[in-house]
């Protein structure tokens, strides 16, 4: 990991009812003053009270995905305008999770991403390739098209984050090799600093499977600058052994 502070984002996903805030007064109990940013994305529903639990410690609240417009007809949908009036700083956009049971391609995820910007929230731009990307040999072809047609216009590093979640170690208990976040997370990095002023200095997270065991061998790499955590973000004593790993 390099000079850029590190950024530990959980997405509850569609897990947690209000029981479950324990967990972060547990969480920033037990990591008062934590050496990397800390990022909690619940259901839409418990945003404002995550917030609530989570006030005075170093826990920042985001959605898990948010509609392009601002307002209007769009049954079911929030707005980043209505994560950021709930006290949210940040939300997810284009999780593999959104892009296959919702058809989010990556026109729909650079509206939501400038819409993020828009009500001046963090977007957090996920892409990733599946198994059998992978096995075609197209895992760079598929990453980097995605970051290309999903970055939003006026991205910087202090407003965009990009998490590279490869499809197949979603959920999985499987994680690429270490080599193979290598190459993807330096292609991240050459295509956002091509791209932006300041895209050396960009936070490129790797999701996937990471556990408190694999974090620091994970986060050691040059290139990986934290992690999108997904079944070891519900519990306070698992996110917490990530969260010291990015120490
Ligand atoms: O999808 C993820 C985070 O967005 C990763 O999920 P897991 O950590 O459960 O594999």
């Amino acid at each position: 990991m390099s000079l850029i502070r590190p950024l530990v984002a959980g997405n509850w996903k569609m897990n947690g009812l209000r029981a479950a805030l324990t967990e972060v007064e547990a969480l920033t109990a037990a990591h008062p003053a934590p050496a990397c940013d800390v990022l909690l994305c619940p259901p839409a529903t418990l945003i404002g009270a995550m917030v609530a639990a989570a006030a005075g410690g170093p826990v920042s609240v985001g959605g898990q995905d948010c509609h392009a417009a601002q307002s209007g007809a769009h049954t079911g949908d929030t707005s980043a305008e209505m994560i950021a009036d709930a006290g949210g700083t940040a939300v997810i956009v284009g999780h593999s999770e959104r892009r296959a049971d919702h058809g989010e391609d990556d026109a729909t995820v650079k509206a939501k991403a400038e819409a993020a910007l828009r009500a001046n929230l963090v977007a957090v731009v996920c892409v990733g390739e599946t198994e059998a990307e992978r096995d075609a040999g197209r895992t760079l072809d598929v990453v980097l098209g995605q970051l290309a047609g999903s970055m939003p216009q006026g991205a910087t590093a202090a407003n965009t984050v990009i998490a590279y979640e490869p499809v197949w170690a979603i959920g999985t208990g499987r994680v690429p090799e270490i080599a193979d976040i290598t190459e993807v997370h330096d292609a991240l990095r050459k295509a956002v600093s091509d791209r932006l002023g300041d895209g050396a200095s960009m936070r490129l997270l790797y999701g996937g499977s990471v556990k408190p065991s694999n974090a620091a061998e994970i986060f050691a790499v040059e290139n990986v600058n934290g992690g999108l955590v997904g079944g070891a973000s519900l519990k306070a004593a698992d996110f917490g052994g990530i969260i010291a790993a990015a120490g």
